[in-house]
């Protein structure tokens, strides 16, 4: 990544953002783009879930190793940080609810962003979010689509078998250590997932008991080790009074607790920590080929897309990563038809990316300038750039995306975005209606289909693609040369959808792509 944005490149400039940002998409000002999509707002300040005593943070760290320690380094190099948890979640290995949930929470997956690098990001922003340092972060995992071998360490087992199972993960027996002390710094033990454990309490049933593993369980700090040094610990994997059970206890003192006394030192522990957890979560199958480690964007153009409704318009947006009330972002944009006339917008809407903890570590607020200009749609656009003054005196800079301009790749399949409508109506499984202009002046129309990916949000968590043709909409009539087409997707869309439009006109097929409901605008609409 580097610093420098590729374009297009919709998987690298989605994971920045996911990384940065805590979205995907971040900041567009729609209802649907809001909780769901923003992730990190789970895990917000290291805190406790709604309904119980657990933190998300723990949770994700714990299904990130549970997902990683299928590895196997001396056999096929197969197994590792893949997403394959998804399908083990049914092993005694694997126990309680947690994880299903964990899962949950790490699906934002779109189509350029596995679910494995959303686990691996899991771990960079639980571990930020509760104060530890920020881990140097990789993408590019791949999803495995079914289980893997097993390999997550059950506490009943002996020191030899945790040790041969890290050992197989690719951790030695003094790193072993320091990732168990690393994991076992947030969250404890619940009832609900481990009652031969903690035993339940009837009076709490809705907030089942939790024991911690330290007495500062939502910081990421080394209590867990000094408090065991002490003596004074209360994690029940040290304390348990059956003996099978200190799976923690059996491995601490494995080394005569030499590992833990250099953990007592706060500084060796983050850093330790860090460096650990970086490594699991760069465990990963040996075909899959990491990018280089993420530096924030300086300024990144963001999903830009031709609308239409009673004309033709722009949809882009460009981030800086510092707030400057003297900056004046100009969009810049020339003809397609005119040979070269330029024009010009101010943005529309200005937003700044807040409570992102590792936003926070470079010192850096994301801050994002939203446009949609209307554009002639007889001289239309061929490509746009940003002019911008910081303020200070000088020559405005420019992001030209190198000279070349962002290019418009065609302006004969346009999505209407605004007459595309979201209808919540208990009648209906299928809420959500697209609409599509396509320029009638270019010869025959035909073949209007849609490429849709409806992703599954209760039990699947993945995306189901189907294909569905587009009907002319009698009931919008041709505006500017442009004819309407619509489709329902035919699977019930209650999370978020992607979707293509490829048309055949005067013989040659004209495709728009990665088009999203994110940024559909109109609720309500004919219920
Ligand atoms: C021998 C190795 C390990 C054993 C036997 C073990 C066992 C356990 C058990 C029984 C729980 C309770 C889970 C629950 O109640 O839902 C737990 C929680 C946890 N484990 Fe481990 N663990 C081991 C290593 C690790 C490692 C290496 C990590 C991370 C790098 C880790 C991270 C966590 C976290 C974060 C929690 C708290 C989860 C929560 O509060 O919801 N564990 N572990």
């Amino acid at each position: 990544q580097g610093g420098q944005q590729r374009w297009p490149d919709y998987r690298g400039n989605e994971l920045e953002s996911l990384w940065l940002e805590g979205s995907a998409e971040p900041g567009w000002p729609t209802m649907l783009v809001s909780a769901r999509a923003r992730f990190t707002n789970l895990i917000s300040g290291c805190r406790a879930r709604l309904d119980s005593e657990s933190e998300g943070a723990a949770e994700w760290i714990r299904a990130a190793f549970h997902d990683m320690a299928t590895h196997n380094v001396n056999g096929d190099g197969l197994g590792g940080l893949d997403r394959s948890l998804l399908y083990e979640l049914d092993r005694p290995e694997n126990a309680g609810g947690s994880l299903a949930q964990a899962m949950k929470d790490l699906s934002v997956i779109t189509r350029y962003i596995s679910g494995a690098d959303i686990i691996a990001l899991g771990v960079v922003h639980s571990v930020v979010e509760c104060g530890g340092l920020l881990i140097p972060f990789r993408g590019r995992r791949i999803d495995a689509t079914e289980a893997g071998p097993k390999g997550v360490p059950e506490v009943t087992q002996t020191l030899e078998e945790h040790t041969e199972k890290f050992r197989k993960q690719g951790f030695n027996k003094t790193e072993m250590i320091e990732l168990v002390a690393c994991g076992h710094t947030l969250g404890g033990v619940g009832a609900n997932d481990f009652p031969e454990i903690v035993s339940g309490d009837v009076d709490r049933v809705s907030r089942p008991r939790h024991i911690n593993f330290d007495s500062t369980s939502r910081k990421f700090d080394n209590a867990v080790v000094t408090e065991y040094l002490k003596g004074t610990t209360k994690n029940i994997l040290v304390v348990h009074p059956n003996a099978t059970i200190v799976s923690d206890k059996r491995i601490f003192e494995s080394d005569g607790n030499r590992t833990m006394e250099t953990l007592a030192d706060e500084k060796i522990f983050q850093t330790r920590c860090r460096d650990l957890f970086e490594k699991m979560i760069n465990t990963v199958p040996k075909d899959v080929e990491l990018t280089d480690v993420f530096a924030p964007i300086k300024a990144k153009v963001g999903r830009s897309y031709l609308t239409f409704n009673q004309t033709m318009g722009l949809h882009t947006e460009i981030r800086f990563l510092t707030k400057n009330e003297n900056r004046r972002v100009t969009l810049k944009w020339e003809d397609r038809a005119s040979g070269g006339q330029v024009h010009s917008a101010a943005p529309f809407d200005v937003s700044e990316t807040l409570h992102s903890a590792t936003a926070k570590q470079f010192g850096i607020t994301p801050i994002h300038y939203w446009f949609n200009p209307t554009i002639d749609p007889t001289t239309s656009i061929s490509r746009f750039w940003f002019e911008v003054d910081e303020g200070t005196g000088g020559q405005p800079d420019l992001y030209d995306n190198g000279g070349a301009g962002f290019p418009i790749a065609q302006d004969k399949v346009i999505w209407a975005r605004d007459l595309s409508y979201y209808a919540p109506d208990r009648f209906s499984d299928h809420w959500w209606s697209f609409t599509v202009a396509i320029r009638n002046d270019a010869g025959a129309i035909s073949n209007v289909s849609a490429n849709v990916e409806v992703f599954i949000a209760d039990e699947k968590l993945n995306f189901v693609k189907s294909t569905v043709a587009l009907e002319r909409d009698t009931n919008l009539t041709t505006v500017a040369g442009f004819d309407f087409y619509t489709f329902r997707p035919t699977e019930k869309v209650n999370d978020r959808m992607f979707f293509d439009v490829a048309a055949t006109i005067g013989g040659e097929t004209v495709t728009e792509e990665y088009l999203n409901n994110y940024w559909v605008t109109v609720f309500n609409k004919g219920t």
